[in-house]
C-alpha cells in the first residue's frame, strides 16, 4: 500500500467549479493544498486514502468552491471618495469632483488607508486578486504586499503634475523603478497605467510602448469610455483614439482597453487581431452613463474580456460578484438575445480571463493541480437560494457578497466565516472615518 502523503490544508465542499475544464462542476470533491499550491482535486470519499492534512476545512452542506474572482480594473485608494460626487457624466465628475479632491487630500497616508480599505472590501465579496490604478503605486504595492493579496499595480502616466510626480517622464522614471523592485515579487506585478488617450501626448504614450515591451509588462488604459472622448480625439488628432493607439505602437496582447463603450465594427476586429484584452466595467458605465460595450460581439470576434469594478467612487462597491450579475444582463439587452453572455460566460470573465489580461493565466483563474491556491468558498445554503439546480447559475444570479465565507491566497487563509484574518477592520474603520470627517469639513 502507498503511504499517506503530508500536505497543508485539504477543503471538501459539496460543489467544486474548477472554470477550466469550461462548463464543469465536480461533486462533492476536495481540493487538496500543498504550499501555495493546488496539487489534486478528487472526490472527498478518495482524498483520506491518499493525503494527511495539517488542516481540513468540512464546508457545510452547501458549499462552492471556486477560484478566487479577479478584479481587472479599479483605482483601489479611491474607496476614500465613495459617495464623494454621484450622479454625474465622467468629465464632469473628474474635473469638477474627483480631480480636485485628488489635489487635495490623495499623499501616501490616503493611499495606504484607502487602498487597505478596499481591499478588506474585495476580500469579503470573493476577489483574491484586483488590478489598481493611482497615485503613490508604491504605497499600494506595499500594502498588497504586506497584507499578502495578488495585484497588478498600473503605475499612472499622465501629462499633468500630481503629488507623486511632475511630468510624464519622472512618472514613467519612478514606474520603471517600482518594476524593477517587484520583479520577484510573489504578490505584485507592475504594469503600466497610461490614465486615458486624453491626458497623454503621443511622445510619452510611444514610450510607453517601447518600454512595455523591452520589459515584457502590461499596459493598462481608460479606452473609448465615452463619446466624448472619441469625438475630442477626431478634432485633435484626426482620429478616433484606438486608431492613435494603433498608429502609436500599442495595440498587442500587452494592452488591457478598459471601458470600450464606443466601437465600430472596423475597431472590434483591430482589437481581436492585435490580441489586445478589453476590461469591461458595466456598473460604472452604467453610473457615469457612459455607454454599453458590446460585449457580445466582442466575445464572439475572439477577444478575451475581463471584468472590473472601476473605482467605489464610480460604482460605489467593488462587489465583482454583483458586476458578474450586471454584465450578465446588459450583455443580454445589448445583444438583444437571451442566450448572449450567459453565467458561465459571466464566471470566465470574472476569473479566467481576467488572469490572461493580465498575463498570468498560468498561475491563476482556475482551480487546477500546479495554479496558486488562490480560492473561495460561497454558502449556497441560504434560504434564498434555494433550490440549487445549477450552482454557476446561483453563483451569477442568485448570491450577494454576504455568502462568500472563505478565502484563500496563495494557500493563505484571509477570510474564515466572513472574518478577515490579515485586516485589523476595527482600527481601520476608526480611520476612514477620520478621512471622511476631514474630508467633509472642507467640502
Ligand atoms: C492616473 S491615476 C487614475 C486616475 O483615474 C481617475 N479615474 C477614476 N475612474 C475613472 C474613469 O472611469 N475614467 C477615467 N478616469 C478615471 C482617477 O480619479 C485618477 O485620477
Ligand atoms: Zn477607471
Amino acid at each position: 500500500m502507498l503511504s499517506n502523503q503530508s500536505v497543508d490544508t485539504i477543503i471538501h465542499a459539496r460543489w467544486v467549479i474548477p472554470v477550466i475544464p469550461q462548463n464543469t462542476v465536480y461533486e462533492n470533491h476536495s481540493v487538496v493544498i500543498s504550499g501555495n499550491q493546488i496539487i489534486d482535486i478528487l472526490p472527498s470519499t478518495d482524498v483520506t486514502a491518499k493525503y494527511t492534512a495539517k488542516e481540513t476545512y468540512n464546508l457545510d452542506t452547501d458549499h462552492a468552491l471556486l477560484p478566487g474572482l479577479i478584479n481587472a480594473h479599479g483605482h483601489s485608494a479611491m474607496s476614500l471618495f465613495r459617495g464623494l460626487a454621484d450622479d454625474l457624466p465622467l468629465m464632469e465628475w473628474l474635473n469638477d469632483h474627483i480631480w480636485p479632491a485628488e489635489a487635495k487630500w490623495v499623499d501616501e497616508a490616503f493611499v495606504a488607508d484607502g487602498t487597505l480599505l478596499a481591499i478588506a472590501e474585495m476580500i469579503r465579496s470573493g476577489t483574491t486578486c484586483y488590478s489598481d490604478m493611482y497615485f503613490f503605486p508604491n504605497v499600494s504595492a506595499k500594502v498588497a504586499s504586506e497584507h499578502k493579496i495578488r495585484t497588478q499595480i498600473c503605475f499612472p502616466v499622465i501629462d499633468f503634475p500630481t503629488a507623486w510626480a511632475q511630468n510624464s517622464e519622472e512618472y514613467i522614471h519612478k514606474g520603471v523603478e517600482l518594476f524593477n523592485q517587484y520583479r520577484n515579487s510573489d504578490y505584485v506585478t507592475v504594469a503600466f497605467g497610461p490614465h486615458a488617450p486624453y491626458t497623454i501626448s503621443d511622445e510619452p504614450l510611444k514610450q510607453v510602448a517601447t518600454l512595455a515591451d523591452q520589459l515584457n509588462a502590461q499596459i493598462q488604459i481608460h479606452l473609448h469610455e465615452t463619446a466624448f472622448e472619441v469625438q475630442e480625439s477626431i478634432e485633435k488628432f484626426g482620429v478616433r483614439p484606438i486608431q492613435r493607439l494603433a498608429d502609436l505602437g500599442l495595440l498587442s496582447p500587452s494592452l488591457q482597453c478598459v471601458h470600450m463603450t464606443q466601437l465600430n465594427d472596423h475597431e472590434i476586429s483591430l482589437i481581436a487581431q492585435s490580441g489586445a484584452h478589453v476590461v469591461h466595467c458595466p456598473e460604472s458605465n452604467l453610473k457615469l452613463a457612459s455607454g454599453f460595450s458590446p460585449i457580445d460581439k466582442l466575445i464572439n470576434a475572439g477577444i478575451n474580456v475581463a471584468l472590473g469594478t472601476d473605482g467605489a467612487a464610480s460604482n460605489n462597491d467593488l462587489d465583482l460578484l454583483s458586476e458578474m450579475k450586471t454584465a450578465a444582463l446588459i450583455g443580454k439587452a445589448v445583444a438583444g438575445d437571451a442566450s448572449a453572455v450567459n453565467a458561465h460566460q459571466a464566471l470566465e470573465m470574472a476569473t479566467i480571463n481576467g488572469a490572461r489580461s493580465m498575463g498570468l493565466e498560468d498561475k491563476i483563474g482556475s482551480l487546477e493541480a500546479g495554479k496558486l491556491a488562490d480560492i473561495i468558498a460561497i454558502d449556497l445554503g441560504h434560504i434564498d437560494c434555494q433550490p440549487v439546480y445549477d450552482p454557476v447559475s446561483h453563483i451569477v444570479y442568485a448570491t450577494n457578497s454576504h455568502q462568500v465565507t472563505h478565502s484563500w491566497i496563495g494557500g493563505d487563509i484571509h477570510m474564515k466565516n466572513r472574518q478577515l484574518s490579515m485586516i485589523d477592520t476595527f482600527h481601520l474603520t476608526e480611520r476612514v472615518k477620520q478621512w471622511a470627517d476631514k474630508i467633509k469639513s472642507v467640502d
